[in-house]
């Protein structure tokens, strides 16, 4: 072989070893490229089984968060929705019957007719349980990862109630055929309703044609009260009409344009004028035109002015603030603004809730409302007294059940006032209530008061000083209280007024004006505060066909007629309709009381034909400033001034600040017998040497100011005095009186004073006067025959004494002695006088003392003065010259008294007592 064939075969072995070695190379490469792909693969195949892992690990545990705060959530909002419902239906608006009670609310709620059924809530557990503790308490949170509350411990999830809005809001329709979830709602809504306001202030009527009110038979304890009432079969037309009315009216006069609702005048004022007006309208004949009419305006305007209407068994359309509950067993009921949710209805309540329920209501609303403090009339405390009375005195007398006071004024229009109210129905404490008021707003310059109350009591007593209140309303100039058989005290005051009315008229004449106002314009330092004289039971005083009664309805007359001008208010007050009767005779008199006030059944002080206080409410009175006239009508709600401490506070306040050396007012108490020591006549009597005109005091005269009757035993015929009567302890106290009085105005010696007692009983009293006057001379049975030969003697004497001569005989008609003795007074009696020698005797009947004068036929003027106790008036006529008989019927403690030489007429007067 060629050597260059061999060196080519080597040089391909050469270049086949090479690519041998090159090949394997590449293999061993490729080999070990494979093998870490395939680690690589497995590597990745293992992250990623480890990855899928995980996140399905992440998955479930965000599938168990998300879950945990959905039932959480779900449970949170059931829990805010029973939160929600509980403000809407707080108390009895709520509550379930098993523990429901009523509890006014001060607006109104939402009203429960059941429960929603939601869905499914989980049921919180409780701290401990196993591995869903973590997520229960995390449930609660509002949102995943936030604080839990604390869980519930009770693991039933709140209820959430299902409610309406009845009460300021609309109306409800009952639909559905089950009857008895029906009933239920109905009684359920009516009891929550009146459960949930103050008693009256929710009045239901019911139409049930079909049950004849047998739907509502477990109320029927409100009727009585006026709180629920039915209407017939056929009344549904009347009713519907009668609601429409309502709401017409409330629209025009208690919302008046100013408020859109009842709701937005009570928020804006806090009052609510009107109740709600409920009525149950349970199905019935198909309605007229007319009716449905109505029945459709009472949907859509009703609710504004609280009348809502709750519907069985009548088409209604849908319609705003119209709620529909779909009445249906177990869980098929609706109400129609929860939509599809499904409702539970709650069962009616038990009738013994229903019953006992509406009693208390009906017993509350009898009772009336809560009374008004009598604070509410006054100003503030510090601004009292700022008023000027020129034109007339205006004060509050409480609030009107709209709301605004009720302001009332005494000026030249209206003049004077009439009040009625039969006992009991608050007229006396309406007078507190409007003295009250009056007086924080005139000060004393101002205002004066003149009371009389001619009840039996002493309700004025108040207003003076009393042993356990000294302190007394600075305005009252005088007070008469246990008047009823001193009717001359009335009369009294009649006169002074009438003295002040022409008083006021003189000044008005000499300044050249008319009336108060100018006057006081013209002389405004001269003292001219309004007068307003209050007399209680007035009729009392005008009974009787007597000459008191006949010149106090003169007197009154002219008083009504010119008081006004001159500032001379008069408040007739009466509980008796025969007190307004007696007016009624006399209409100019009547048409000046043009201001009446009516309290609730008070009769025919209004016209006629106004019959407001028939329906009035305890506590309220009508004012009506138009002599009584329909239109011109105003309720006042009154505030309670009877309570003592509000009084006093009162009068203690205005008492303090009293001007300067104002005294307390006279009071004038017929119960009460007045002491010598007090009478202002007797503590000014003065010893002088010898007085020509010796005073006898004898009694308390029945007058305004606190004055003595008294004779005048000057030296002239006839100055002797006479007590003519059997009651010994008044016979004796008018002569121990008279005794004392005179002896005060005799120096020692200046007089001569002789007792004499003829009768043992009277000894103490007469005994008593013989120690009261220093020197006097006592005589009996046995030692009279001197004194009257002395004193007979003594009267028959040419010259006149040098002093006065008393003799004071106790039970005279017992003279012993005789004929003799008999003369001897007579002559003592008749010419004494003109020589200073006076009797003054107590004769124990007027028939004995005419013997004592000489017989039935014996002149009788030797006693020129006299006193009769319990005699009658046509007794006294001898002794009463040229007037018949004195109207006179004894009483008690009370004496006639007349002296010829003065007195056109008999006054009476009252003992002072023996003290
Ligand atoms: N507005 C009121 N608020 C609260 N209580 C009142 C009110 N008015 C009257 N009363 C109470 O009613 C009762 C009777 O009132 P008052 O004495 O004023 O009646 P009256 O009509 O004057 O009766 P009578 O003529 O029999 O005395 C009293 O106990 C009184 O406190």
């Amino acid at each position: 072989m060629p050597e260059s064939t061999k060196n080519r075969v080597m040089e391909i072995r050469a270049g086949l070893s090479h690519a041998l070695g090159a090949a394997q190379i590449a293999l061993h490469r490729a080999q070990d490229a494979a093998e870490a792909a395939e680690a690589r693969y497995r590597r990745v195949t293992a992250a990623a089984k480890a990855r899928k892992r995980k996140l399905a690990d992440a998955r479930d545990g965000r599938t168990v968060e998300i879950t945990a705060w959905h039932d959480g959530e779900l449970a949170a909002l059931v829990g805010v929705a029973a939160a929600a419902a509980d403000r809407a239906a707080p108390g009895a608006a709520g509550e379930p019957w098993h523990r429901w009670e009523a509890t006014p609310l001060d607006r109104p709620a939402e009203l429960r007719v059941g429960r929603l059924i939601l869905p499914e809530a989980p049921v919180p557990a409780r701290a401990g349980d196993d591995d869903s503790g973590d997520r229960a308490a995390g449930a609660w949170a509002s949102r995943p990862g936030e604080a839990a509350p604390e869980p519930r411990l009770d693991d039933t999830p709140p209820e959430v109630p299902a409610l309406v809005a009845l009460l300021d809001h609309g109306h409800i329709v009952v639909e559905g055929d089950d009857h008895r979830s029906a009933d239920a709602v109905v009684a359920g809504l009516l009891l929550r309703a009146l459960g949930t306001s103050v008693p009256g202030a929710v009045q239901i009527v019911g139409y049930d044609p079909e049950n004849l009110g047998g739907g509502l038979a477990g109320f029927a304890p409100l009727a009585p009260a006026g709180v629920l009432a039915f209407v017939g079969p056929g009344g549904l037309d009347k009713l519907l009409d009668d609601l429409v009315g309502h709401v017409r009216r409330i629209n025009e006069t208690v919302l008046a344009g100013e408020y859109s609702s009842l709701r937005e005048l009570h928020l804006a004022t806090r009052r609510r004028p009107e109740p709600w007006r409920v009525a149950v309208l349970l199905g019935g004949p198909e309605l007229s035109r007319h009716e449905r009419s109505q029945l459709d305006r009472l949907l859509r305007t009703g609710a504004a002015c609280g009348v809502h209407l709750v519907i069985r068994g009548l088409p209604v359309p849908t319609g705003p603030g119209i709620e529909f509950v779909l009445a249906a067993p177990g869980a098929d009921a609706r109400i129609q603004s929860a939509g599809a949710l499904p409702v539970q209805l709650d069962p009616a309540p038990g009738p013994s809730v229903v019953t006992a329920t509406c009693r208390r209501i009906a017993e509350a609303v009898a009772a009336g409302p809560a009374p008004v403090a009598l604070d509410s009339l006054l100003p503030e405390a510090g601004s009292e007294w700022r008023e000027s009375s020129a034109t007339g005195v205006t004060a509050p007398l409480g609030d009107s059940p709209q709301g605004p006071r009720v302001m009332v004024t005494l000026s030249d229009y209206p003049p004077h006032a009439l009040i009625a109210g039969p006992s009991g129905t608050g007229k006396t404490n309406f007078i507190y209530a409007w003295m009250g008021a009056l007086a924080a707003r005139y000060s004393p310059d101002e205002l004066a008061f003149y009371l009389l109350d001619f009840k039996e009591g002493v309700s004025f007593a108040r207003f003076a000083p009393g042993r356990r209140d000294p302190s007394w309303l600075p305005h009252v100039r005088l007070v008469g209280v246990n008047v009823n058989t001193d009717r001359e005290f009335g009369l009294a005051l009649l006169r002074f007024l009438g003295g002040e009315l022409r008083r006021r008229a003189d000044a008005a004449k000499q300044h050249e004006v008319t009336n108060l106002a100018e006057l006081r314009a013209e002389d405004p330092d001269g003292s001219w505060p309004r007068i307003v004289a209050v007399v209680d039971e007035f009729q009392v005083l005008l009974s009787g066909r007597d000459a008191v009664s006949g010149e106090a309805v003169d007197l009154l007359e002219d008083l009504a007629r010119r008081g006004r001008s001159q500032g001379i208010h008069l408040i007739l007050a009466s509980q008796d309709v025969s007190g307004i009767e007696a007016l009624w005779g006399r209409p100019a008199l009547v048409a000046q009381f043009s201001l009446r006030i009516a309290l609730p059944r008070a009769r025919r002080v209004l016209a006629e034909t106004n019959a407001a206080a028939d329906s009035l409410p305890r506590y309220h009175a009508v004012v009506n400033a138009d002599s009584g006239a329909v239109e011109a009508n105003r309720v006042v709600r009154v505030p309670a001034a009877g309570d003592r401490e509000q009084w006093s506070s009162l009068q203690h306040r205005l008492w303090r600040r009293r001007p300067d050396g104002q005294g307390p007012p006279r009071l004038f108490d017929g119960d009460v017998i007045p002491k010598l020591a007090d009478s202002p006549d007797f503590r000014e009597m003065q010893a002088t040497e010898s007085p020509a005109a010796p005073i006898a005091l004898l009694g308390e005269t029945i007058d305004v100011e606190s004055r003595s009757a008294r004779t005048v035993l000057r030296r002239a015929p006839g100055r002797n005095l006479a007590v003519i009567g059997t009651r010994m302890d008044e016979a004796c106290a008018i002569l121990a009186t008279a005794g004392r009085s005179l002896a005060a105005q005799f120096g020692p010696d200046g007089a001569r004073f002789s007792v004499v007692c003829l009768d043992p009983d009277a000894r103490a009293a007469a005994e008593a006067l013989h120690a009261r006057i220093p020197g006097s001379g006592w005589y009996d049975a046995e030692g009279l025959n001197w004194l009257l030969e002395d004193a007979a003697t003594e009267a028959t004497a040419s010259w006149p004494a040098d002093r006065p001569h008393f003799i004071l005989i106790y039970a005279a008609d017992a003279l012993p002695g005789g004929k003799a003795a008999g003369d001897q007074l007579r002559t003592i009696l008749q010419q004494g006088p003109e020589r200073r020698l006076h009797v003054l005797g107590w004769w124990r009947g007027a028939a004995l003392l005419r013997e004592s004068l000489g017989g039935p036929a014996s002149r009788t003027d030797s006693i020129g003065a006299w006193v009769a106790l319990d005699v009658h008036g046509s007794e006294l006529s001898p002794y009463y010259p040229g007037q018949g008989a004195p109207n006179w019927y004894p009483r008690p403690w009370r004496a006639l008294h007349f002296d010829r030489s003065v007195h056109r007429g008999a006054e009476v007067i009252i003992p002072y007592g023996n003290a």
